[in-house]
C-alpha cells in the first residue's frame, strides 16, 4: 500500500514539475511583454521632446495603451495559470486568432482500432492570454473561443478532449494538479509517455473552501451548463433562472468579462451590473479585477444609481410597497408640476403682504408670485394672480419637462405684458410694430424685478426638492388623489420626513429628474489639471482636443446609459426601480439573472409587467441553471421546505455535496440575546471563515449589539440585506419574525435558510412554537 502510495505522489511530483516549468516560461515571457511595454513608454517620452501637434497625439495614445497594458500585466495575478487540456487531433488544420486549432471534432483517425490515440494539441488555460515570440499561444486566455472544450467537454460529449488538468498555484508556485478523464476508454500518450491522470475533485475542493468577504472568481472550474450562459451570444437579453447557489451571480461576473474579452469596441459603452445592496456590490466588486477587467464596468446597488445618492436604508413593508409600485408615476407627475405652486421659498402669502421692488424693505427671496409689476415704456404694467394662473395652465398643458418649460412661461408672460401694454395698437406698420415688439421684450426682460419674478414663480426645480415637498401630507393628499388612500398618503408623506433617502426613494428621484428635465447650462471651463504640466502639453497646443485620458474619464462621469446591463436578484427590483434600470440601457443588450422563489416584492406579477416595459420587444433567450453549488444537501433539504410554502411547485436545486451535518435547532424562552451569542460564537469555533446572523429588519440594530467583541468575522444582518451573501455558517434568529415582516416573508425566509456553505442553526423564539426538538412550526415536515 505504502509502495503504490509513494507511486502515486511520484507520479504528481513529476506532474506537478511539468506544469511548473511551463509557469516559469510563461513568467519569463510575460517579464519580456512588461520590459516591450516599458520601452514603449520610454519611447513615447522622447517623442515628446520633439513635438509636431501630431506626433504629441500620437505620443498620448501610445502612453496610454502602454499604461494599460503594463497595469495589467503587473497586476499580481493569484493561479494566473489554472487549466489545461489536452486534445485529440482535429477534423481540419485550421488555426484560430489565439494560435490554437479551431477544430471542436476529432479527426476520423484520431483514435485507433484499439483504442489508443496520441494527444495533437495541448493548450494551458489562464487569465489573459500569453504568445511566445513565435506567436504559439503558451496560454489561452479564459475567454477565447479555444478555451471553451476546457469548461464544455464532458465524459457524455468530450469532443477532443482526453484529459481535462485543473491546476493550482500560488504565486509563481505550483501547488498542485487535478484531472478529470473525458475518454476514460482510451489509453492516450503525449510525446510517448501514458497520459498521467492525478486526483479528482477540483469543483469539490474550491466548494468545500472557507468563505472570506468577498467573493472569489471561479475560472477554473465554470461548469458546462454556467459556461453556455457566459458564453451566450451578447443579443437582445438572456435571462437566466436558477435557485439559491446555482452560481447566477458569479456566471453574471464572468459574462461581462467575457463581453468585454469578446467585443472590446462594443463596450467601450460601459456594462452597468445592478446589485441589490451595496453589501452584495462589495462582496462582489474584486472579481472582475481578478479577472484582469477594471474600468468598463460600473457595479452600482440599486439605491446608488442616481448620481449623488447613496441610499442604505429600507422603507418599512407597507411604504415600500407603495413606493415600488406604477401608482407613483400619477403622483409624481401631479407633483413635478404642483411644485411650482409651492416653491421651497416662502410664498407670497405666507411672506406676508410685501410690497415689491424696494430692497430697503423686503429680503431678496419674499418676491410675490401672485403679482408681476413692472415698467415698460413709462407705464405701469401688472399681471394679476388670474392672469398668472392662465399662463400658467397654458404652459403646463404640453407634457414637455417642467424645468424645459421655463423659457415658453418666460415668453407667455411677455405676451400677456405686451397685451396689457397696448403696444400694439401704436403702429400699424408690421414692421414697425414687430421692431416695437422686440424693444419692450428685451426692456421688461432685463428688469430685476421681472428677472426675480420668474425666478420666484418658475423656479428650477430639482428632484430633492419635489420629494421633500411631497413630504407635506396637505400636499401630497392632493397630489395622490385617486391614486393612493389616506393611510397611504400619510405613511409616504411621514417616510419622507426622515432625513435619509431610502432605497426606494431613489427610483422616485430618477423619475422626478426625468420629469423636471435639466435646463441647459453654459459648459464649465476645465479645471487646471497637473497633469497637463507634467506632459507639456497645455502650452504647445493652447486650444488642444481632450487627451484619451481625459475622454476616457469624463464619458465614465457623465455616463448614464450602457451597452450592456446586467440585472443581478432580478426578482427584486419594483416597477419604478425597473423604470429606472431601463433608462440606463435604452440601447444596451441586456443578461438578467433571478429566482422568483427568492423575491422580497409584494406582487411578482406587477413588476413583471414593468420588467416587459423596460426590455420592450427585444428577443429573450432563456436559460436554467440548477445546481446548487453553495449549500450542502442537509441545508438545502430544509429549505426546501419553506420553498414549498413560499412558491409551491417550485423545484429546489440539486445540492451538488453532502457534509453529514445536519442544521441545529435551540428554541429560546426569553433571552434570545444570549443564545444567539453563544451560538455564534459555537459556529466561528467551528468553521474557519464567515458567520452570517440573520434576524428580521426591526432587529438589525438590536443584533449588531448582540454580536459585539465576537471579531470580523461574524456580521449581522437584516434578513433583506442577506440577499446574494454567502457564509461558511450562519445562524437564522426566529423564522416567525422573518416571515411574517411582509406578504413576501416566506420567500425572505427562503433566501436567509440558503446563505450557508457548512452549517446552519436555527434560533426559535416563543414566536416559532418550537417542538420538542427545538424545530419551528414553519420548518417541520
Ligand atoms: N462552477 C463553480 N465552481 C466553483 N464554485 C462555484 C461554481 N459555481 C458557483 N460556485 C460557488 O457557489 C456559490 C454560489 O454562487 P452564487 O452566489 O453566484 O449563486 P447565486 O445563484 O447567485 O445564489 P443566490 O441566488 O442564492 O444569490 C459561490 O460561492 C460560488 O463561488
Amino acid at each position: 500500500m505504502a509502495a503504490q502510495d509513494a507511486a502515486v505522489d511520484s507520479v504528481r511530483d513529476r506532474e506537478i514539475g511539468v506544469e511548473q516549468d511551463h509557469l516559469d516560461q510563461v513568467y519569463r515571457r510575460l517579464e519580456e511583454k512588461i520590459h516591450e511595454a516599458e520601452f514603449l513608454m520610454n519611447d513615447a517620452a522622447q517623442r515628446g521632446q520633439v513635438g509636431t501637434p501630431g506626433a504629441l497625439a500620437e505620443r498620448d495614445a501610445q502612453v496610454f495603451r502602454a499604461g494599460v497594458h503594463l497595469n495589467r500585466l503587473n497586476n499580481e495575478f493569484e493561479d494566473f495559470l489554472f487549466g489545461r487540456i489536452d486534445l485529440l487531433h482535429g477534423k481540419d488544420g485550421k488555426k484560430g486568432p489565439d494560435g490554437a486549432f479551431t477544430s471542436v471534432e476529432p479527426a476520423d483517425d484520431a483514435v485507433r482500432e484499439d483504442l489508443t490515440a496520441d494527444i495533437g494539441e495541448t493548450l494551458h488555460i489562464g487569465r489573459i492570454g500569453v504568445l511566445d515570440s513565435d506567436y504559439a499561444p503558451l496560454v489561452i486566455d479564459w475567454r477565447a473561443p479555444a478555451a471553451a472544450p476546457f469548461y464544455r467537454s464532458t465524459p457524455k460529449d468530450p469532443g477532443r478532449v482526453v484529459r481535462r488538468r485543473v491546476i493550482r498555484s500560488k504565486g509563481r508556485q505550483v501547488l498542485g494538479v487535478e484531472d478529470d478523464l473525458m475518454r476514460p476508454e482510451l489509453t492516450a500518450h503525449l510525446d510517448g509517455d501514458r497520459l498521467a491522470v492525478i486526483g479528482d475533485g477540483a469543483l469539490m475542493a474550491a466548494l468545500g473552501q472557507a468563505r472570506s468577504h468577498t467573493m472569489r472568481d471561479i475560472v477554473s472550474s465554470i461548469q458546462a451548463e454556467q459556461d453556455l450562459v457566459i458564453r451566450a451570444p451578447a443579443a437582445s437579453v438572456t435571462e437566466v433562472a436558477g435557485g439559491p447557489g446555482t452560481g447566477k451571480t458569479a456566471v453574471a461576473l464572468h459574462r461581462a468579462a467575457y463581453l468585454l474579452y469578446q467585443d472590446r469596441r462594443r463596450y467601450a459603452g460601459g456594462i452597468l451590473i445592478v446589485s441589490p445592496t451595496p453589501l452584495l456590490v462589495s462582496y462582489t466588486e474584486g472579481v472582475l479585477p481578478s479577472l484582469g477587467e477594471e474600468g468598463q464596468v460600473a457595479i452600482r446597488a440599486l439605491g446608488s444609481l442616481v448620481d449623488g445618492a447613496e441610499a442604505t436604508t429600507y422603507d418599512e413593508p407597507g411604504v415600500a410597497r407603495v413606493k415600488g409600485s406604477s401608482r407613483m408615476l400619477k403622483v409624481l407627475r401631479n407633483a413635478a408640476r404642483g411644485a411650482l405652486e409651492s416653491p421651497g421659498a416662502p410664498r407670497a402669502e405666507e411672506a406676508g403682504q410685501l410690497s415689491f421692488g424696494d430692497p430697503e424693505e423686503e429680503p431678496p427671496q419674499a418676491v410675490r408670485t401672485d403679482l408681476l409689476r413692472v415698467v415698460a415704456f413709462g407705464a405701469r404694467l401688472e399681471l394679476e394672480a388670474g392672469d398668472l394662473q392662465r399662463v400658467r395652465n397654458t404652459v403646463l398643458s404640453g407634457t414637455a419637462p417642467v424645468n424645459l418649460l421655463r423659457p415658453r412661461a418666460r415668453k407667455l408672460l411677455l405676451d400677456a405684458l405686451w397685451a396689457k401694454s397696448n403696444g400694439r395698437a401704436r403702429y400699424t406698420d408690421p414692421e414697425l410694430a414687430a421692431e416695437l415688439r422686440s424693444t419692450f421684450d428685451d426692456d421688461v426682460s432685463d428688469e430685476d424685478s421681472f428677472l426675480a419674478f420668474l425666478d420666484a414663480w418658475w423656479p428650477e426645480l430639482t428632484p430633492r426638492g419635489v420629494l421633500a415637498e411631497m413630504a407635506d401630507e396637505k400636499r401630497l393628499a392632493r397630489w395622490a388623489r385617486r391614486v393612493l388612500n389616506p393611510r397611504e398618503v400619510r405613511q409616504v408623506a411621514r417616510s419622507l420626513r426622515r432625513e435619509e433617502l431610502s432605497v426606494h426613494d431613489v427610483a422616485l428621484l430618477d423619475e422626478l429628474q426625468l420629469l423636471l428635465g435639466t435646463p441647459a447650462r453654459p459648459r464649465k471651463k476645465r479645471e487646471y489639471d497637473p497633469l497637463d504640466a507634467l506632459t507639456g502639453l497645455e502650452e504647445l497646443m493652447p486650444q488642444r482636443e481632450e487627451t484619451q485620458w481625459e475622454r476616457a474619464e469624463r464619458l465614465a462621469a457623465e455616463r448614464t446609459e450602457y451597452a450592456h446591463v446586467i440585472v443581478d436578484e432580478a426578482q427584486d427590483l419594483t416597477p419604478m426601480q425597473w423604470r429606472m434600470v431601463g433608462r440606463r440601457g435604452r440601447t444596451a443588450t441586456w443578461t438578467i439573472v433571478g429566482d422568483a422563489a427568492q423575491s422580497s416584492w409584494t406582487d411578482p406579477a406587477e413588476a413583471a409587467a414593468a420588467r416587459d416595459e423596460a426590455l420592450g420587444s427585444r428577443p429573450r433567450r432563456k436559460f436554467e441553471l440548477t445546481v446548487n453549488y453553495r449549500n450542502p444537501a442537509e441545508i438545502a433539504e430544509l429549505a426546501a421546505k419553506v420553498l414549498a410554502l413560499a412558491a409551491p411547485g417550485m423545484r429546489s436545486p440539486r445540492a451538488v455535496r453532502s457534509t453529514g451535518v445536519v442544521p441545529r435547532f435551540v428554541a429560546v424562552r426569553d433571552d434570545l440575546e444570549s443564545s444567539v451569542r453563544e451560538e455564534a460564537g459555537r459556529l466561528l469555533e467551528q468553521v474557519e471563515g464567515t458567520v452570517g446572523v440573520v434576524v428580521a429588519m426591526n432587529r438589525r440594530a438590536q443584533a449588531r449589539r448582540w454580536l459585539a467583541g465576537l471579531g470580523e468575522r461574524v456580521v449581522a444582518l437584516g434578513s433583506l440585506e442577506a440577499k446574494g451573501l454567502e457564509y461558511d455558517a450562519t445562524v437564522v434568529v426566529s423564522p416567525a419574525e422573518i416571515a411574517e415582516e411582509s406578504p413576501a416573508g416566506l420567500r425572505v425566509l427562503y433566501v436567509a435558510l440558503t446563505r450557508a456553505t457548512q452549517q446552519l442553526t436555527v434560533v426559535s423564539g416563543k414566536r416559532d412554537a418550537p417542538d420538542g426538538n427545538g424545530v419551528p412550526a414553519l420548518l417541520r415536515d
